[in-house]
């Protein structure tokens, strides 16, 4: 028999209006109470896709069924490579054949992938419909699901076109990761880690401490690791929604990251996978730019070999890296900025020299 649905934290981000909490437990999804806040509305359209959509949705539309009069289901193509326009009018299709109106309620039921692209179709459905994260990976729960960032990507670039745009609510369902393949997790596990070096060395002793409860899905190990992720996040997105300024912090690794996923064509690379190279690489200039030294470095780098994550980035070569960079939304009047450790558990934003970039590619990526 299944245990009683339990909520083991919730997370509060404190955005004036557009606050809302993140619940984490077991047993949440199938719980009709975990639905009690979300809003009321006639309809409520379920986002998914074809892998999660069979594992899930029938629990998530039974739960939600008292409080719409219809829940519908769209179900989207799987993969990095889908987010794109095509799939996101999928759902416009679904919405508008289903006579949604504007009070609809989105339930984005998946990993980032379907968070971002739901978000996106909930802030464009006529200008804005409410939307509710419901996060299936390591990473949608300790990332993705919070902050409200959401979009598609173009073949020029990652996440090119989309919105900032809050969920009212978040529910992390901890028992969906029991059936996440090996490599999705590790690849959750790279902004997991990510905490660590820009925020919170205590958070990255735990993990070392606590990587093998971590691996075999100890559900404590879980809720610690999805609280504290959430809690520094809404934390950062709280003092700047918009990314001004501090929020860029919680893009480390991602101006390398980006490039590897959008230079090798989406999904060869998962997001994870390029963002933890990506941190390897950032934390090296870091270390040429005199801010850490290799021994943190190397600390680091070990953490993520432990996570089962791909440290030696891609042989896309220095210029068509530096090109791809150059794309990155952190960029300014052409200049490449990347997010450094300044010390361990504090990052800073700067530019570096090409030569120096060029330096790190050299050290960090297959030869070319
Ligand atoms: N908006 C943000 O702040 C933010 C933050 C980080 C990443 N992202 C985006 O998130 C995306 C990556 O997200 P992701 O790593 O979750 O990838 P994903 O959404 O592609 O999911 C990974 C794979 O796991 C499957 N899956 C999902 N839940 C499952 C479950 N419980 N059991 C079995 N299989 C399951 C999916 O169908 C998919 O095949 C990228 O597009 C990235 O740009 C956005
Ligand atoms: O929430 C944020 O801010 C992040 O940067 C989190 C990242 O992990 C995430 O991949 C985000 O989608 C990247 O944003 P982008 O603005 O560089 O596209
Ligand atoms: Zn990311």
């Amino acid at each position: 028999m299944a245990a009683a649905p339990s909520v083991l934290h919730q997370v509060p981000i404190a955005l004036g209006d557009r606050s809302y909490p993140i619940v984490i437990g077991c047993g949440l999804l199938g719980d009709a109470a975990t639905w009690a806040d979300a809003p009321p509305a006639t309809q409520g359209v379920v986002v998914t896709n074809t892998t999660v959509g069979p594992l899930y949705a029938r629990r998530l539309q039974g739960a939600i069924a008292s409080r719409h009069r219809d829940v519908h289901v769209v179900v989207l193509p799987d993969g990095e490579a889908h987010k794109h326009w095509e799939t996101l009018n999928l759902v416009f299709d679904a919405l508008l054949g289903h006579g949604c109106d504007r009070k609809t309620v989105i339930y984005a039921l998946g990993g980032g992938v379907v968070g971002d692209m739901a978000g996106f179709a909930a802030a464009c459905y006529m200008r804005g419909v409410p939307f509710v994260q419901v996060p299936t990976t390591l990473l949608a729960q300790v990332d993705s699901s919070v902050g409200g960032k959401t979009g598609i990507n173009h073949p020029l670039g990652k996440n090119m076109i989309g919105a900032f745009y809050q969920p009212r609510l978040v529910v992390c369902d901890l028992d969906t990761l029991q059936t996440l393949p090996a490599r999705e997790f590790s690849a959750g596990m790279a902004e997991v880690i990510k905490y660590g070096p820009i925020a919170d060395t205590a958070f990255l002793d735990w993990i070392e401490e606590n990587m093998a409860s971590l691996t075999r899905r100890d559900t404590a190990a879980l809720a610690h690791a999805v609280k504290r992720c959430c809690e520094i996040k809404a934390d950062v997105v709280g003092q700047d929604e918009r990314e001004s300024g501090l929020r860029a912090i919680l893009n480390f690794g991602h101006t390398f990251g980006h490039a590897i996923e959008a230079g090798l064509g989406y999904g060869e690379w998962l997001h994870g996978e390029a963002v933890g190279c990506g941190m390897v690489m950032a934390m090296h200039l870091s270390q040429r730019l005199g801010y850490v030294d290799g021994a943190w470095v190397q600390r680091v780098t070990a953490l993520l070999q432990r996570a089962g994550l791909p440290t030696v980035g891609p042989a896309l070569g220095p210029d068509r890296y530096l090109e791809l960079m150059r794309v990155d939304k952190k960029a300014e009047a052409g200049e490449i900025r990347f997010v450094l450790i300044e010390r361990p558990g504090a990052a800073i934003v700067r530019g570096a020299p090409d030569d120096l970039v060029r330096q790190v590619i050299a050290d960090c990526c297959r030869p070319s």
